[in-house]
């Protein structure tokens, strides 16, 4: 018979990255998704599919506390979605990793520059502290050797691992990537692929949202399909014609 303490630490160890029950999900006043059911766990790498317009963006916004949960429950990384507040969201944030298709890097200044900005913009103050980290981030995602090149003297790949090195940062627990590979060729979305899917092998949760379905059956894994206002897993594997099926 386990005593309290056992029981406190198991129930810690087996506690979701993130979770929703009977969630809404809206934009301003417009119901977008309704009864949403997600657990998410520690080395999760789930797919969100559907049409564009489906939802897909609007769930990753709820996640990030960027748009309020319409209605039901949901928690991430320990914050409870439903009571959060303004000046909960900044530290929300620093649970996450986002990464989107555009790459949002900063043009005017070098890769090592852009991550130290946000390493700062998130209370690292130690030089030392800050070159370290952004040493790891690069080792990582395979650019240890481009810190000093500006985001328009690397190619698209290598911009989008900037981008998930910079998501890396603060060793979030859940990395939202939105359509991660929409401006890649085939071969470039392979690799990064390979690299957020080797991140949740090590343990990061990983919610990518994608139209890519050459990657998804690819590299299977659970997918989540966004229709009607719902979303739904799709159970029994993809379907070969995945792609006609969500049209
Ligand atoms: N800022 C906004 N204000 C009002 N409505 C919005 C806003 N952003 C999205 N919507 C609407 O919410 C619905 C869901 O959009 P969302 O961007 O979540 O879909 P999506 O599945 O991510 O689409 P895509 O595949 O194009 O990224 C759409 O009807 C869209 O028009």
């Amino acid at each position: 018979m386990m005593d309290n303490g056992d029981l406190i630490l198991e129930n810690q160890a087996a506690r979701p990255v993130a979770w929703l029950r009977d969630a809404q999900i809206a934009q301003r006043d417009n119901l977008v998704l309704q009864g949403v059911e997600l657990v998410v766990w520690p080395g999760d790498f789930f797919y969100l599919v559907g049409r564009v317009g489906s939802g897909k963006t609007s769930l990753i916004e709820t996640l990030t506390g960027q748009i309020p949960l319409a209605g039901g429950e949901g928690e991430v990384c320990g914050y409870s979605l439903q009571n959060l507040t303004p000046s909960q969201i900044p530290y929300l944030r620093r649970h996450l990793g986002i990464v989107f298709q555009d790459f949002k890097l900063l043009t005017d200044r070098t890769v090592e520059k852009n991550l130290s900005f946000a390493l700062r913009a998130t209370g690292w103050k130690r030089k030392l502290d800050v070159e370290r980290r952004i040493h790891e981030v690069l080792e990582q995602v395979g650019l240890t050797t481009k810190a000093y090149k500006m985001p328009n003297q690397l190619s698209g790949g290598e911009q989008q691992r900037v981008a998930i090195a910079r998501a890396l940062l603060n060793d979030p627990a859940l990395l939202l990537a939105d359509e991660p590979t929409g401006n890649l060729d085939p071969e470039t979305s392979e690799g990064i692929l390979l690299l957020l899917r080797s991140l949740a092998e090590k343990g990061k949760s990983i919610i990518m949202a994608t139209h890519n379905y050459t990657i998804v059956n690819r590299f299977p894994a659970r997918t989540f399909r966004f229709h009607a206002g719902e979303v739904h897993e799709l159970e029994g594997g993809i379907p070969a014609d995945l792609a006609n099926f969500l049209v």
